[in-house]
Parts: C-alpha cells; structure tokens; sequence
C-alpha cells in the first residue's frame, strides 16, 4: 500500500492577529500547479513522521524538529485503496522556505487558503487541521488513474479521535 505524508507549518502572522500556514504551489508530480502542504511518498523503511520532516526538508529547505500527527485520509480509486496519506502539523522548525525544483512555498493566512486552487477533499479536512483538530477521511474518486484527473464522489469523516 502506497502511504504518503503531508506536513503543514504554522507561524502567528506578522500583524499578530492570526496565523499563517507554510503551502506549497506543487510544480511535478501528483497535484502539480495546485497548493498543497510539503510532503511524499514514503520511501521503503522510512516512518510516516521521517518521510514528513524528509519531504519538507527536501521540497521547502526547513528542518523540522518535532511533529504533531493531526491526521489519517485514506483515497480510494475505483474501489480500490489508492494511498494512505499521514497528516501533520508543526510549528517546530527552522530555516527559511526556499523553492526548490518541487515546490514553491508561500506563508498564507489561514483565511485565504485558496481552496479553488487545491484538491476537491481538501475543503473538507483541512481547515479543521489548521484549526487543531484530529480527522480520520476516507475519500472516494472515480475515473481511472491519475488520481489528480479523477473525479471526487464522495467521503466519510470522523473528528477528534485518535491518530
Ligand atoms: C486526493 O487528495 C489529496 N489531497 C491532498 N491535499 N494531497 C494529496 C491528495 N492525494 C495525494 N496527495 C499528496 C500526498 C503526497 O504529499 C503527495 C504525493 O505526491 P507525489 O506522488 O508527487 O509524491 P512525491 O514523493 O513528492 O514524488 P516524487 O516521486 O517525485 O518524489 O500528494
């Protein structure tokens, strides 16, 4: 089974009245051209946080020093378990974003995420992520392989419980 990661840093905004969340604009691979958080497939013997603080290293140039797991998104394709993706957040790091041939990164506001620009599950889990909150998704596409053409039918979410 193919297991994946997605990692989203936080800061407190300049102005100090809110927080911004570290995106990337995604320039190959799956999802390119549209924003997403740093992050992977697991590399053979590679734990889901290792290949976390690997992905963001790599794609973004911060080092990582601590993650929190805020959830567990499993897409289906056709039926079939397409991958598992590991979710976290941090707001232990250092360094300064840099692009990378990977990734453009971005520091956003939490209220302009722009989700017309990302996956259509995205809407659905990531804002209760940014908020703090656990989420366990099952979501379902349809339409064949890649995933990013496929299309988004539907989903099932719980919140607040254990990943
Ligand atoms: C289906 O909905 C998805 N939503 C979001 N937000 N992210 C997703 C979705 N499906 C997959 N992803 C993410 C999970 C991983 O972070 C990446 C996988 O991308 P890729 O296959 O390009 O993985 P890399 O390891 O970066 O690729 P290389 O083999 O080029 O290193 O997409």
């Amino acid at each position: 089974m193919l297991e994946t990661t997605l990692c989203f840093p936080l800061r407190d905004s300049d102005s100090n009245v809110g927080r911004d969340v570290l995106l990337i604009e995604k320039r190959r691979g799956l999802g390119e051209g549209w924003y997403n958080g740093p992050g992977g497939k697991c590399e053979p013997g590679e734990t889901p946080p290792e290949c976390a603080i690997r992905e963001t290293r790599e794609e973004v140039g911060l080092e990582v020093t601590a993650l929190e797991k805020a959830g567990e998104l499993t897409f289906l394709l056709d039926g079939d378990t397409h991958s598992v993706c590991h979710v976290f957040r941090t707001r232990s790091f250092t360094g300064e974003p840099t692009a990378s041939d990977e990734a453009h990164p971005e520091w956003i506001a939490i209220e302009d995420v722009p989700y017309d620009r990302m996956w259509d599950d995205d809407h659905l889990w990531l804002p209760g992520v940014l908020e703090g909150r656990t989420v366990v998704g099952e979501f379902r596409f349809e339409g064949g392989e890649p995933l990013d053409e496929a299309e988004f039918v539907a989903h099932d979410l719980e919140w607040d419980v254990s990943v």
